[in-house]
């Protein structure tokens, strides 16, 4: 074959560029494959929200694509979000039609990453047409269960196979979690295990391992082979996330608390040694510059432990000292502000009490909210109105029903009894202060330690488990 092979992605366009169509592209560059693309719809998206998608008219995708495949030699096709069955049947039957030999890989985007249902009540029976001519689909677990009749993946599964190969994600299984299984048509099931449990709920990880398959298929690898290296290309975009992907399983902040510096140092060294991963240096009322030498000794002591150091309100001082990220108040550094100093590799918190604070700090493109007060606590001045669990509850389901995706930690006077009605609600986990604050001495670690290890537990569970 001369010169790189061509590759098309039919596909929806994302403005933030880490899913749909851009996704793909810069997907197929890095492969070494020519990109081209056919854009189905236009949607209005961050990374964190999906908030409108317009379809586009199908005779002009079907003229897109009539002018690719009459201008170049397409060897590989992946499709993405597509508007229904009928614009789907549509653009493989004129692939077909262009050319026989074509390979077609289906990635069939039932829900973004972001929460918005793109076909929900779709079965594998209405899809026997549309199988025959792809090669392969890319479903993930949720999307398979969402295929199949009555929850009967398994029969989902031979529906499918009778027709074309299928590639199972499992990032969203809870048996064996991140899991990817191969099935051809005819043959055993060929397993791939994940080297390392990520965040597969990444934006736009589906559309760069759908198209990875396409690409390393026109580069004329197996197809076994091509989905191995996809899984292991995933896998680096993944482990090279930033800020928000890298609080995956971390749920609770300690917020430190001193009436000297040095107080505020012993501190975190106690919580670090009895196994506390995330910390926030929160240093009120002292010059920069002292918050800067504590902020050094704070990044030496969390590095020592494995633990994330957050510096509270200091932008400059996080970036000086290399700390992992930043919380901002309502009256700090606007985050769009922060991120332009930090870059894309630092954790950005910020400060909420309503919904209408969390609708708009997700799309500044910050990692995680702190959301408080739950209760009155003496830890803070000018606190915001008291929450409660009940504001919790509600605040947590107004996000679900705004398809609005992003960690959120509640804060402000818990206590231990408060973990499991919290952990109830959706929250990624809590910050506290006062209540690791008080064990201080080596003598009483052990407490620490396992005071610790329960709030962690209580947020890393599943919601069914932590109920019980
Ligand atoms: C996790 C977390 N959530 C909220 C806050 C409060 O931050 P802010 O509003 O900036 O108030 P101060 O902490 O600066 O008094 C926080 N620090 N951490
Ligand atoms: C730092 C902070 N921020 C809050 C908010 O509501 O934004 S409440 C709070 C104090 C958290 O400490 P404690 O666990 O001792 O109450
Ligand atoms: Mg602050």
């Amino acid at each position: 074959m001369m010169g790189n092979p061509y590759i098309l992605t039919i596909a929806g366009h994302d403005p933030c560029g880490g899913a749909g169509i851009t996704a793909d592209l810069k997907t197929m560059e890095d492969l070494g494959v020519h990109g081209l693309s056919a854009c189905t719809a236009l949607t209005v998206q961050s990374d964190t929200v999906l908030k409108k998608c317009e379809w586009t008219d199908a005779g002009l995708i079907v003229e897109q694509i009539e002018i690719l495949m009459e201008s170049y030699p397409v060897q590989a096709v992946k499709i993405g979000i597509i508007e229904d069955l009928e614009v789907l049947n549509t653009i493989v039957h004129l692939l077909k039609a262009k050319d026989p030999g074509i390979r077609i890989i289906w990635d069939p985007v039932l829900r973004s990453g972001s929460g918005y249902d793109f076909h929900n009540r779709i079965k594998v029976r209405d899809l026997h047409g549309i199988l025959e001519h792809c090669d392969l689909v890319t479903p993930n677990y949720n999307e398979i269960r969402a295929l199949s009749e009555n929850g009967n993946t398994e029969k989902a599964i031979r529906e499918i196979t009778s027709r074309c190969h299928l590639f199972l994600k499992g990032g969203h299984r809870n048996d064996r979690k991140g899991m990817d299984i191969l099935y051809r048509k005819g043959m055993p099931p060929v397993e791939f295990s994940p080297k390392d449990i990520l965040n597969t709920d990444r934006h736009g990880s589906g559309c760069v391992l759908s198209s990875a398959i396409a690409a390393y298929l026109a580069l004329g690898n197996s197809l076994e082979d091509s989905c191995e290296q996809a899984k292991e290309y995933t896998y680096r975009f993944l482990n090279n996330a930033p800020g928000r992907d890298r609080l995956k399983g971390i749920t609770l902040q300690y917020i430190s608390q001193g009436t000297t510096i040095d107080e505020h140092l012993k501190n975190i060294r106690n919580i670090c040694v009895a196994g506390g991963d995330w910390i926030q240096l929160r240093i009120k009322d002292h010059p920069e510059k002292e918050v800067f030498e504590a902020a050094r000794e704070a990044v030496k002591l969390c590095r020592a432990y494995g633990a994330k150091l957050i510096i509270d309100d200091h932008v400059s001082v996080a970036k000086a000292v290399g700390a992992d990220g930043v919380h901002l108040g309502k009256n700090d550094l606007p985050a769009g502000e922060a991120r332009k100093i930090l870059g894309p590799g630092f954790i950005i918190g910020a400060t909420a009490n309503t919904t209408e604070d969390i609708e708009h700090l997700a799309g500044t493109g910050i990692d995680y909210i702190g959301l408080g007060p739950y209760r009155f606590t003496h830890t803070k001045k000018n606190l915001s109105p008291v929450l409660g669990l009940a504001g919790y509850s509600r605040i947590m389901e107004q996000l679900r029903q705004k398809k609005i995706y992003i960690p959120v930690v509640a804060i402000g006077g818990i206590g231990l009894k408060d973990m499991g009605p919290l952990s109830e609600t959706g929250l990624q986990g809590v910050a506290v202060s006062s209540l690791l604050s008080d064990a201080k001495e080596p003598s009483t670690h052990s407490g620490l330690r396992e005071t610790i290890a329960r709030i962690q537990q209580y947020f890393n569970q599943t919601p069914e488990v932590a109920s019980r």
